[in-house]
């Protein structure tokens, strides 16, 4: 196993995206995040954009792992070999692609892009929706396979948390993969419960890196508070 993987055995890994049209969207603004999630114990940097990955790599000494958005609908996640070049170009140490069947606007296939890819010598991870995009990243050859798509892809349900049914599926079909849960991790409970159920390690965006839903989060909860004192 290529020994930036095995460094990321049992541990964190933060995800920094701003989304288009907000505040925090900015590649200066992204860095200094990594780096104070470096300084929080973060092993790695999940990062998306060209300007991001580039800025973030220039500082943290922990591993990029890039990925490029473009569109909203269908494979949007580094969604061809041009994007997943591009990601490493910048900078990135591991390159996150969309595990899924779905088309791909550049009509090569997953298996095709990942060929492409590793003979390069780039290190994928597979962002899967479903066991069947497991599968098909596990036959690909990915460094790395991750439920970064369970519930976002019509193939398994949105739950609340971190769908660890699907991780546990995962763990169980493809041992000799490390597999990474990512995707609504929320609270450290549930950090803890994906690392006790198998994951390889956890990735974790929104609850650390997303001031905006965070601060969602704890408006709801006073309002409801707020309500139950006036009963
Ligand atoms: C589905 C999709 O596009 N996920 C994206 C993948 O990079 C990000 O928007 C998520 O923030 C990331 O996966 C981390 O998940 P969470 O923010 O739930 O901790």
């Amino acid at each position: 196993m290529h020994p930036l993987i095995a460094s990321l055995r049992g541990r964190l890994i933060v995800s920094c995206q701003a989304y288009p049209g907000e505040p925090m969207r900015c590649p200066e603004t992204m860095a200094q995040i990594a780096l104070a999630a470096e300084r929080g114990g973060a092993a790695a940097i999940r990062c998306q954009g060209l300007a991001d990955i580039a800025a973030v790599k220039g500082r943290v000494e922990v591993p990029v792992i890039g990925l490029w958005k473009e569109g909203r609908e269908g494979v949007y996640i580094t969604p061809t070999l041009r994007h997943a070049r591009a990601c490493s170009n910048a900078g990135a140490d591991v390159v996150a692609v969309d595990a899924t069947g779905r088309p791909r606007p550049d009509g090569l296939t997953f298996a095709e892009t990942v060929r492409a890819l590793k003979s390069e010598g780039v290190l994928v991870m597979a962002d899967c929706g479903s066991i069947d995009d497991a599968g098909r990243a596990a036959a690909a050859g990915c460094a790395i396979l991750s439920t970064t798509l369970a519930g976002y892809t019509g193939q398994r349900p949105r739950t609340d948390g971190p769908d660890v049914e699907l991780l546990e599926l995962m763990v169980a079909e493809f041992p000799e993969f490390p597999v990474i849960c990512e995707g609504r991790i929320h609270t450290p409970e549930h950090a803890e419960a994906v690392m006790a159920a198998g994951a390889w390690a956890a990735v974790v965006g929104t609850a650390v890196t997303h001031p905006t839903t965070i601060t969602g989060w704890f408006d709801d909860s006073v309002r409801r508070g707020g309500e139950r004192a006036k009963r």
